[in-house]
């Protein structure tokens, strides 16, 4: 079966450096698909190619079936996008900026229509405001509303919560959770690996302009093949050959990061226990002891033996 979006060995160079590697993948209808990876990966780049914002070095993609390029403008009606910024004029109310950008596709929004967009991201009782006197959360929902007025099929979100409070993020999730309820297909770039994590139904994990990994946020943990992270420091390092002893345990160290240290473990209280004993017949403290689940993170850190955010 054809994914509503097809990319084929895409490619972007800037000067010598390949910062969109070569990636393929497929999306589905009606899928939230996230690329996940630190800051300068090749997210926003990869996602301007395919939005037909920039132009590609090498490879196809296809929306619906549709190449992209030479020509972007012919699926300029299938898709919606929200750039990493974006700016309102501050004079406009709300209502009258949804008018705006729905002239922009020659169209005349109902009184309806715009009720309905306005309830999709909960602006209703902000229809008469001043763009300038919304909240960083609100301009961003903002956003994302102005993306649906010409009805497409598939939303671009770059980095739709960043920056914003918590409160405001988990308001962006409910949005976009909306979205795919709506029948929409939506694209996300995030270095949010929670956000990655609660939102897509599969992610692409990018690092240096390539796909390092692809697939439902629970397979790529489940892949770990740990239970959970156990993460302590010590004043003293423990010796290695001790370390290696611990139970049920794979040991990783985490180099120039106040010498914290990770042990993915199968089997947390049976790491622990082998953990303090080990240290004490070592004389050494164990401090911060912290037990937590594997997430995204741990699979970047894995795959990358960094971690996602600088
Ligand atoms: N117009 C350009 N000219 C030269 N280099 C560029 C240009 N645009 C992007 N780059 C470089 O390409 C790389 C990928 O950038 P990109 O913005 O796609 O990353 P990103 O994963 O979206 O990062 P962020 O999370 O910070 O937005 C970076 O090293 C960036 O400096």
């Amino acid at each position: 079966m054809q994914g509503i979006i097809e990319v084929k060995n895409l490619t972007k160079r800037y000067g010598d450096q390949a910062v969109v590697d070569d990636i393929s993948f497929t999306v589905e209808s009606q899928e939230i698909f996230g690329f996940l990876g630190p800051n300068g990966a090749g997210k926003t780049t990869s996602l301007e190619m395919i939005e037909g914002l920039r132009k590609p070095d090498g490879g196809e993609i296809f929306i619906k079936g549709q190449t992209v390029w030479p020509n972007p403008n012919k699926v300029k009606n299938l898709i919606g996008v929200q750039l990493q910024s974006t700016s309102f004029y501050e004079e406009l109310t709300v209502k009258e900026t949804l008018a705006l950008f729905a002239s922009l596709y020659g169209k005349k929004l109902s009184a309806g229509e715009l009720e309905d967009l306005l309830a999709i991201v909960g602006l209703t009782e902000k229809e008469n405001a001043h763009t300038r006197s919304l909240s960083g959360g609100q301009q961003q929902r903002l956003a994302i509303v102005t993306t649906l007025v010409n009805e497409p099929d598939v939303i671009f979100l770059d980095e739709p919560s960043t920056g914003l409070d918590p409160q405001s993020r988990r308001n962006i999730w409910d949005v976009v959770k909306e979205l795919q309820r709506r029948g929409k297909t939506v694209i996300l770039t995030t270095h949010y690996m929670e956000e990655a994590e609660y939102l897509c139904d599969r992610v692409a994990i990018i690092d240096q302009g390539k796909i390092i990994a692809l697939d439902t946020p629970q397979k790529l943990i489940d892949g770990l093949g740990s239970e959970a992270k156990v993460s302590f420091t010590s004043e003293a390092p423990i010796k290695r050959e001790l370390l290696s002893q611990v139970e049920a345990a794979t040991v990783k160290e985490l180099s120039g990061n106040n010498g914290k240290q990770l042990i993915y473990s199968s089997d947390p209280a049976q790491t622990i226990t082998s953990l303090l004993a080990l240290a004490k017949q070592d004389n050494v403290e164990i401090k911060g002891l912290h037990v937590s689940s594997a997430t995204l993170e741990d699979v970047f850190l894995e795959l990358t033996g960094k971690e996602l955010r600088d």
